[in-house]
């Protein structure tokens, strides 16, 4: 194992400028530090190139804009060190990603809000844009942002018992175009039309049945299926592999890449809608009363 350690990423509350950028020192292992506590863990083994990076933001590694900077610049840096593969996972037991940090949406102040969106375009366009070979271990329960990281992989594999899905309308509000096509280029456009008008969160099997989800195995099995997946990934001769995939994905990533403006505008503009505060609202309240229930 060898390789980076980025420490002291700060990402300053104060906007538009949110990150110093990362110093990096060549080590024997590696961590990436996010200013959060450490809730991105990234490991590099200096052997295959292959990176894992485990998601440990508990209790459910929503994410806010803090961590999406975190995940953005991480990406950048593995981009830049010439990874040739990306394991992404969740050290936060039984949930792999509950998407979006809801309360980034509710009642939100209208910059950071925006700033906010950008983060997630950033992490959108380096995961699903990316050269590296990268597959989602989806080790828990994984909604809405979370179906959107692990849907951007080029592989999926997936522990049992758990969810996922594009569940934004149960929430009242509406996946963009570029989740939609994320989705389409997993399950086809009849399936996606299907799970994002009903916002359904698929159990692992029926995933695995609509082929969201590549391959299922036990959940300690998760990230050593992962490992010997990456390995047929890494036969195949670099610039092939990147290429093919740019081939099958730059349109797409072209269309946010132009669009970017006119969606933050149109997410802002959507997000503050009463109709829509008041869903966020209902729907917070529903997980906060869920929540207490257990304790
Ligand atoms: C016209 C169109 C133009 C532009 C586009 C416009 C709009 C697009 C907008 C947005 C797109 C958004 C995508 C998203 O990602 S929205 C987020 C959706 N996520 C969810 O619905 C997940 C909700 N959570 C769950 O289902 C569960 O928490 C779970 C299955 C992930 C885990 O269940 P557990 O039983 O293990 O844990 P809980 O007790 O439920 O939760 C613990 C704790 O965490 C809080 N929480 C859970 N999820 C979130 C979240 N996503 N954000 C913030 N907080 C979350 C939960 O309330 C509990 O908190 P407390 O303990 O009560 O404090």
């Amino acid at each position: 194992m060898a390789t980076l350690w980025t420490r002291g990423i700060q990402v300053c509350r104060a906007l538009p400028r949110l990150c110093t950028a990362p110093s990096v020192q060549r080590r024997t292992s590696v961590r990436l530090m996010s200013t959060e506590k450490d809730n991105l863990l990234v490991d590099v083994d200096s052997k295959t190139g292959v990176a894992t990076m485990q998601m440990n933001r508990p209790p459910v590694n929503s994410l806010n804009l803090e961590f999406l900077t975190s995940i953005s610049i991480a990406l950048e840096k593995l981009e830049n060190e010439k990874c040739r593969g990306l394991i992404l996972t969740s050290d936060v037991p039984k949930i792999f990603c509950a998407g979006l940090d809801i309360l980034e949406m509710y009642q939100p102040d209208v910059e950071r809000l925006q700033v906010f969106w950008r983060s997630l375009q950033d992490v959108w366009l380096r995961l699903y844009g990316s050269k590296m070979a990268t597959i989602a271990a989806i080790n828990g329960h994984s909604p809405a942002g979370g179906c959107l990281l692990a849907t951007c992989c080029d592989y999926r594999i997936m522990a049992p018992n758990y969810t996922i899905g594009l569940n934004e309308t149960q929430l009242g509000i509406v996946a963009p175009f570029w989740f939609r096509d994320t989705m389409c280029g997993v399950i086809g456009h009849r399936e996606t039309e299907h799970a994002l008008t009903l916002g359904i969160m698929y159990s692992t099997e029926e995933a695995l049945n609509i082929k969201l989800v590549d391959k299922v195995v036990p959940q300690d099995k998760v990230i050593p299926a992962a490992q010997e997946k990456m390995k047929q990934y890494l036969k195949i001769p670099e610039v092939a592999r990147q290429l093919s995939k740019d081939l099958m994905r730059r349109e797409t990533v072209e269309k946010l890449r132009l669009r970017r403006e006119d969606d933050v505008a149109a997410f802002k503009n959507f997000a503050v809608r009463e109709s829509v505060q008041k869903s966020l609202g209902m729907y917070l309240e529903m997980l906060k009363k869920k929540s207490q229930q257990k304790k």
